[in-house]
């Protein structure tokens, strides 16, 4: 078994633990039901932001402890003044050291689009991510079959989430784009080896048809990588690891876009 189907199989367990509160309660209880989400379409594309994301990741699987002292509320109040356009909320606990308190939290203290960063196996999960918050809900190809990714993804539109579907390979995303899908991430760490390589957003980018937003996850610590990943055509920028291990993420974070913005700027220079 490799990493990503062990964290599957431990999902469906957690899943099927939680489902005897009923969704309907989850609901019912929740004041985020009846309000409108947050597009991280529109914010990861709007000219005048990053279209940086900003993760928060206490630990992975891949690295062991990140950032075990980190507030979250600090941080993603951080990230938002240092000029990030939406938020990624690990929510997984046992992998990932994260919690649905700490999406409500960030839901409590920012206005910007929240992604529920979890591994989505059911519906349930998906009126989870809407009760506690989130605005985006990440469907990963690699976890799912695509009759099944369609009909949650389906799902999530119908509670006014948007969806961000997760691809690392050509058919992958063959595979499991539908209609329903409003953000393609393309994934730089492959999740059952955890080798990062940023051309496999490079080779990709093309086969993704234009109306889906574009963005490029993981393994980005140079602002130059953006400018290369911009200029190929990706809008937004995942990062996580990058910023939360600094003992200041949130002053990673600023300095990163700072740099970012003076890259763009010199290159808008160069060309006039
Ligand atoms: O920390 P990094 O290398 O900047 O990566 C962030 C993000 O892309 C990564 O955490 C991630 C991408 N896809 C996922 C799926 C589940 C959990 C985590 C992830």
């Amino acid at each position: 078994m490799n990493i990503l189907e062990k964290i599957i199989a431990d999902k469906y367990r957690e899943v099927a633990d939680k489902s005897s509160v009923l969704p309907i309660k989850l609901l019912e209880q929740s004041i985020y039901f009846e309000g409108k989400v947050v597009s991280m379409k529109k914010y990861v594309t709007n000219p005048e932001k990053s279209g940086i994301i900003a993760e928060f990741k206490r630990k992975s699987p891949s690295k062991g402890m990140i950032n075990g002292s980190a507030s979250v509320e600090q941080v993603s109040i951080g990230y938002m003044q240092a000029g990030a356009s939406a938020l990624s909320i690990l929510t997984d606990k046992e992998y990932f050291g994260g919690s649905n308190e700490d999406l409500k939290v960030v839901r409590k203290y920012n206005f910007c689009p929240i992604l529920r960063k979890d591994f989505v196996v059911d519906e349930y999960q998906i009126i989870e991510a809407k009760s506690i918050g989130a605005d985006c809900i990440l469907l990963i190809a690699a976890a799912l079959d695509p009759g099944k990714l369609k009909s949650l993804a389906a799902f999530a539109k119908s509670l006014g989430l948007e969806v961000l579907l997760e691809v690392h390979d050509g058919e992958e995303l063959d595979r499991c784009l539908n209609d329903h899908v409003d953000l393609v991430g393309i994934n730089n760490r492959n999740l059952k080896t955890f080798e990062v390589s940023l051309d496999t957003s490079l080779n990709l980018i093309n086969k993704i048809p234009s109306n889906f937003v574009k963005i490029s996850e993981s393994g980005i610590s140079d602002p130059n990588t953006i400018m290369e990943l911009k200029k190929a055509g990706f809008e937004g920028f995942l990062i996580g690891e990058n910023f939360i291990k600094s003992a200041r993420p949130e002053q990673a974070a600023y300095n990163f876009i700072k740099e970012y913005r003076k890259l763009l700027a010199a290159a808008v220079l160069s060309k006039a």
